[in-house]
């Protein structure tokens, strides 16, 4: 789910095969597409997906699709773990069929991806109300017995799937969730409608078109040098700690939110900054959770919590961070009344790993 440092060439990009695609782009000549790294013939096969409805509509043949009940995804589970199962559009087919629906409800899912070998697969809510099929929602415990699995909440069952399911499922929720909220134009009052991959929604009276979006956010982790600022919110689960984190303001660069919500939450400024990685993530909404580290000035460090916003805030040791790191168990630690830190997969956990590993982050001026 990380999106590591360099903004052109991530991790698994082949640099080698990227510039070789150039090539082979300019060229234009028939067989340029062979030479296209996996990468690129993936994203380019997605593009013709988002972009051409029966293109779409065909891959939906060959697809997997995964299910969701009311926003809450099928899992099974299996020894420690959670997956999510996927279906053919005939088993899908079949299940609507036993519960009385019509095929119709399947225009209601959403491209999620696709596998290396260009399978599509897309997501499909069986619990919200169909606005492809007048039928109404289907019933969970039937669906959950039938598909030998349950509807899970995906906050409670993103931290035990793997890494690959957590992204997908991620996405898969937020771009559901949104096609729910935005069945109607702002404009017109009238019902929009989807194109077939779910990529947008089209006012059919005026034309407008609605993009699902995701509102950036800052997370912050701030140090004086030695020590790093850790902060709680009364809704955060029995003494979890994370770093400091605010919606960005319209017209803020993320340098200018940086300042003003660490200003806003502890009254101090920082100093330098230095940016991370960035992560998708869907509660409640979809945000992008754009992480950076931070330095205070050396000797403004009085913390001001705002307690509008917090409701605790607190420097640490690098021995207590790196310790809480270690044995970061939040079951263990809630009862022995320790400080713990958020689970692996947030942000704010690989922003603090990577401030214990490396404490002097943060070179960049604000
Ligand atoms: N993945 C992670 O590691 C991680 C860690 C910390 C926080 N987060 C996420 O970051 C988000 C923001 O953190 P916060 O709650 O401290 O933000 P915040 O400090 O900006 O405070 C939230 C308040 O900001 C206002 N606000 C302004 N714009 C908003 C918008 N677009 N949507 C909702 N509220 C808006 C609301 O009044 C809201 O109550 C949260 O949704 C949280 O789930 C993720
Ligand atoms: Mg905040």
């Amino acid at each position: 789910m990380h999106q590591r440092k360099s903004f052109w060439f991530p991790g698994n990009v082949d640099l080698t095969m990227s510039l070789y695609c150039g090539i082979a782009c300019r060229r234009k000549s028939f067989w340029s597409y062979r030479l296209l790294s996996t990468y690129v013939t993936k994203s380019r096969y997605l593009f013709e997906l988002k972009e051409d409805d029966d293109a779409c509509k065909k891959a939906q043949q060959t697809g997997a699709f995964y299910l969701f009940h009311s926003l809450a995804p099928l899992l099974q589970k299996s020894e420690h773990q959670y997956q999510a199962p996927q279906h053919s559009l005939l088993e899908l087919e079949r299940l609507l069929a036993k519960f009385g629906q019509d095929t119709q409800r399947i225009e209601d899912s959403v491209l999620i991806g696709c596998s290396e070998q260009h399978e599509a697969w897309f997501a499909l809510d069986l619990g919200l109300n169909s606005s492809s099929s007048i039928n109404a929602s289907l019933q969970k415990p039937e669906m959950e017995t039938e598909l030998k699995g349950s509807f899970m909440e995906l906050r409670k069952a993103l931290f035990q799937l793997n890494t690959k399911d957590a992204s997908l499922l991620s996405t898969a929720q937020a771009l559901l969730h949104w096609h729910d909220g935005h069945q109607f134009c702002s404009r017109s009052g009238q019902p929009t409608k989807k194109n077939m991959a779910g990529s947008k929604r089209v006012c059919p009276s005026n034309k407008i078109i609605y993009y699902p979006q995701m509102a950036p956010v800052v997370i912050t982790l701030v140090s004086d040098g030695t020590r790093c600022l850790l902060a709680r919110q009364s809704s955060f689960p029995k003494g979890m700690y994370s770093a400091l984190a605010g919606f960005c303001d319209i017209g803020e660069s993320l340098e200018e939110a940086v300042r003003r919500e660490v200003a806003e939450e502890v009254g101090l400024e920082v100093e330098r900054l230095q940016y991370s990685a960035s992560q998708h993530w869907p509660f409640p909404n979809s945000s992008l959770m754009i992480a950076c580290h931070a330095t205070v000035k050396s000797g403004q460090t009085e913390i001001q919590v705002n307690l509008r916003e917090l409701e605790a805030a607190g420097w640490f040791s690098h021995d207590e961070v790196a310790t809480a790191l270690r044995r970061n168990n939040p079951y263990t630690q809630q009862q022995n009344g320790t400080f713990w830190l958020p689970p692996k997969l947030a942000i704010a956990h690989q922003l603090i790993k990577e401030w214990v590993e490396k404490p002097n982050c943060s070179t960049l001026p604000a």
